[in-house]
């Protein structure tokens, strides 16, 4: 393996008592939501357009929410000053990059007035010795008689070129109408911009804010969370000592108008082919034909991971998928999304399935086997007669409950160079894992979560869908496991950001709503019965 697997902290999360809840929910009705509130919203199979009449007292947020409207330019400032820094973790020549965001960070934290900001480091990566970006740490309040809050986001960004087909510099936060382009906009720079937005309106109102808060910001996400889980462990009782709950907003709505809370992510396991040949790229008229070509072996054992509907050919891998219950399945006919907002948010109309319930399920709760790239091969324009030396081939899979990361090493490895063996080749193939995240899934109807259903209520004025999001955020289930509390995914952005591709962008209105609803989560969770 090229790299060590994330602590096995993980495993078995019981689906079947999200499931008995849910149909507990059904059976007492409005008693499971919270005595505040009459109607069920997670109701199955109903429409949770209803208003619900809520008896809480809902705080007053007129002074806050006008506050976060003023300061809307400012704001926009602070995303276009942290887009501006390119802190993209997957490569060595960024690192520094990396590293100049988390002290950004650190300083803007300070600037606001947050306490013990400190850069915990990391030391070396394991497997490329490159220095890990520090974990930036800091508090805002110590009150013990306060509930203390986790909030982590992610600093680091996807690669991005504008060569790629961006149609403005990635790294300059370019606004066009009331849309904001560039990398890192909602991935995941807009959300954690949104946290320090919400400490700066409190601080120039002079209004307290009702938790105490830890920070924890990283920039490894995107390149597998190397380190964090390390310093979890390490720091649970000491930095981390006394989280009540941990929030992360770096997912998405699925679609562009209907806010959701998420309660699960799948996880990922990265992988590599190398297929080393011939000692130099060599000229194919001269050895084509007589020399084994590793892309031509690479191509066959891509073809041999997953069929073009999506079906992955890896033996054993199904099996260990928990069973879909009657209870689940139902589950996805409260969402509202269809094909034709799927669709719009990739651009085309080349979904496999036919049906909404089919494709979430395909997102949520089944893997995924996706091919990347493959480094050393040929790729710029034109007609370049070479026969690649090495290639390298990337390929991932997101994994679900209950698929044992070690155990799918196993019988992917294994699967692979079997595929190898039958070629004949006299290539040399090896597949490691390059790195794995777990997935994680919570019951969604705990204190923190109805916190985050009203303050989604409270300002854009409906019911959150209750989501699982098929990407993955590595250190979900560490900071539960780990520090023994829930975890809740509160998203800013839409479902057509395109995250991780050209063009990213984040809505302004995400953004300040987005930011109005991360303070009152912060109000509505200080009000909430801890349960
Ligand atoms: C959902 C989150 N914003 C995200 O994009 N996560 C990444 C994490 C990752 C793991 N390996 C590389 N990146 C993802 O789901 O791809
Ligand atoms: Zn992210
Ligand atoms: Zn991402």
């Amino acid at each position: 393996m090229l790299c060590k697997r994330s602590s096995q902290w993980h495993r078995y999360i019981d689906l079947n008592k999200i499931f008995i809840s849910n149909a507990t929910i059904r059976r007492h009705g409005a008693t499971w939501w919270s005595r505040d509130i009459q109607i069920n919203r997670f109701q199955i199979g109903h429409h949770h357009r209803q208003v619900s009449s809520s008896t809480s007292t809902m705080p007053n947020f007129e002074a806050l929410f006008k506050k976060i409207d003023e300061l809307k330019p400012a704001f926009i400032k602070r995303l276009a000053d942290a887009v501006a820094i390119p802190s993209v973790s997957a490569d060595e020549a960024h690192r520094p990059q990396v590293v100049k965001m988390g002290e950004w960070l650190a300083e803007e934290l300070k600037q606001l007035g947050a306490t013990d900001v400190e850069l915990k480091e990391l030391g070396p990566q394991p497997h490329t010795g490159w220095p890990l970006p520090p974990i930036v740490v800091g508090r805002w309040g110590t009150d013990p008689a306060k509930k203390t809050v986790l909030l982590y986001g992610h600093y680091d960004v996807q690669p991005a070129l504008k060569e790629d087909g961006w149609s403005t510099e990635p790294f300059e936060l370019t606004q066009k109408g009331e849309i904001l382009y560039g990398r890192g906009a909602t991935d995941d720079k807009g959300p954690v911009m949104g946290w320090l937005n919400v400490l700066q309106a409190h601080k120039e109102l002079g209004l307290e804010i009702p938790v105490n808060l830890v920070f924890c910001f990283e920039g490894m996400e995107e390149s597998g969370s190397e380190g964090l889980d390390g310093l979890i462990e390490q720091e649970a009782d000491k930095y981390f000592k006394g989280i009540d709950a941990v929030c992360i907003s770096d997912n998405y709505w699925l679609g562009t108008k209907h806010p959701v809370v998420t309660y699960g992510v799948r996880g990922v396991s990265y992988y590599e082919i190398t297929v080393k040949g011939p000692a130099a790229d060599l000229h194919s008229g001269l050895f084509g034909g007589l020399v084994h070509e590793p892309m031509v072996d690479l191509s066959y054992l891509f073809s041999k991971l997953v069929t073009p509907k999506g079906e992955i050919l890896i033996p054993g891998i199904k099996e260990l998928v928990a069973p879909l219950t009657k209870e689940e399945d139902a589950l996805y006919d409260a969402i509202h999304f269809d094909i034709p907002g799927l669709e719009d948010n990739i651009g085309s109309k080349t979904i496999i399935q036919d049906n909404i319930k089919d494709a979430l399920q395909a997102r949520w709760r089944y893997p995924s086997l996706s091919l990347h790239g493959v480094e050393g091969a040929f790729y710029e324009k034109g007609a370049k007669t070479v026969i690649p030396a090495t290639v390298k081939g990337k390929f991932s899979i997101r994994t679900v409950p209950n698929i044992e990361p070690a155990k799918l090493d196993e019988l992917v490895i294994k699967y692979v160079e079997d595929q190898f063996k039958t070629l004949g080749s006299k290539n040399v193939a090896t597949c490691e894992l390059v790195h794995a995240g777990d997935y994680w899934v919570s019951d969604p109807s705990n204190w923190s979560y109805r916190a985050a259903a009203k303050a989604t209520k409270a300002v854009w004025g409906v019911d959150p869908d209750f989501t699982r999001e098929g990407g993955s955020i590595p250190i979900t289930l560490s900071f539960q496991n780990l520090l023994k509390t829930s975890v809740v995914l509160l998203p800013m952005g839409r479902g057509d950001d395109g995250a991780h591709s050209t063009n990213e962008k984040l809505d302004v209105p995400n953004y300040i709503e987005g930011t109005k609803t991360l303070g009152a989560y912060l109000h509505y969770l200080s009000e909430e019965t801890q349960d």
